[in-house]
């Protein structure tokens, strides 16, 4: 069943399109992420989402509302992490739940949300005082107070360090766990390869891919990376007839080829030809960040 429907979402800023013919669906009790380089539009596509800006045309609906229209019952069903700058530096963690639980009508009880984000011996601190992976836990935990159906986490990790970053994706997988669905607008191609069960890659205002994570990598045209360092210079010309080629890189004397298995073959064969050695061959599958580069350069 889905949670969450866009068909062709637009919106522009002063006559030029941030959000540009946007369609994705949400199912429920999946993690699905968005995707994209700076500017694409992901952060216009979820406010559109959670209600907080108006679409110029296009439909959205979460739970079967209106997030616009029904902007009340939204908030009931979709609970959106704060940005830092709503909360007051002074404000401790038990200050700062109790005030999010009188908010909602059937609030959770904080208290074992607390614990289950690792805050309990945190509640007299001020906010201002915490680090920023406590202050993620706490924008978490706020997120989740009122019980909702839905969570948006937009760059929830970003300024973590890598062990808070971890921490934290085990936090998202325990609240999916618990029932909960999760829109993840990423800039961080391990955390949506790790987290998501599909991902929307938006560029320039459009999906320029929809799938999961394998499925990203099988569709990007190098899905599989060959690299060797040769033991003579081999011509361009014939690197460039291999089939299924889809990019050649030249770096500090090393070679890196993306394509197939039929790539890695032709290459074997042509070293084998040209009668050069490939010292340190390695041939590796691609990663969400090659798909990824490949999916929003084939837009530009
Ligand atoms: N309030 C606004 N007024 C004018 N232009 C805006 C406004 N908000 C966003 N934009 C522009 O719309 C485009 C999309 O912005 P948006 O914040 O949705 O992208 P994003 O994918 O979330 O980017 P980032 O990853 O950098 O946060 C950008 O070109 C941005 O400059």
């Amino acid at each position: 069943m889905s949670v969450i429907d866009v068909t062709d979402l637009r919106k522009s800023y002063g006559g030029r399109a941030a959000v540009d013919g946007v369609s994705f669906t949400v199912e429920e009790g999946e993690i699905f992420g968005i995707l994209g380089p700076n500017g694409a539009g992901k952060t216009t596509t979820v406010e559109c989402v959670e209600g907080l800006r108006v679409p110029d045309a296009g439909r959205v609906r979460v739970t079967g509302l209106d997030p616009v229209a029904d902007h009340e019952e939204v908030t009931r069903v979709l609970g959106a992490q704060l940005q830092q700058s709503e909360l007051q530096p002074k404000l401790t963690v038990r200050e700062a739940l109790e005030l999010y639980t009188s908010f909602y009508p059937r609030p959770a009880d904080w208290r074992p949300l607390a614990e289950r984000l690792g805050l309990t011996g945190k509640l007299t601190t001020r906010f201002g005082k915490l680090s920023g992976g406590q202050k993620q836990r706490l924008f978490i935990a706020l997120a989740l107070i009122g019980n909702p159906r839905i969570v948006v986490l937009d760059e929830l990790t970003t300024g973590l360090d890598p062990r808070a970053r971890r921490d934290t994706w085990e936090l998202i997988e325990d609240v999916r766990a618990g029932g909960v669905t999760v829109l993840l607008v990423t800039h961080f191609m391990e955390e949506a390869q790790r987290l998501c069960d599909r991902i929307a890659v938006i560029d320039k205002g459009r999906v320029a891919a929809l799938d999961t994570p394998s499925g990203l990598i099988r569709r990007s045209a190098g899905a599989t990376v060959i690299s060797f360092t040769p033991s003579a210079p081999l011509d361009d010309a014939d690197l460039n007839t291999l089939p299924q080629l889809a990019s050649v890189q030249h770096k500090d004397g090393r070679i890196t080829l993306s394509g197939t298995d039929e790539t890695v073959n032709a290459v074997i064969t042509l070293l084998a030809r040209s009668r050069v050695t490939a010292h340190q061959l390695r041939v590796t599958d691609a990663t969400l960040d090659d798909a990824f580069l490949d999916l929003t350069e084939a837009t530009a």
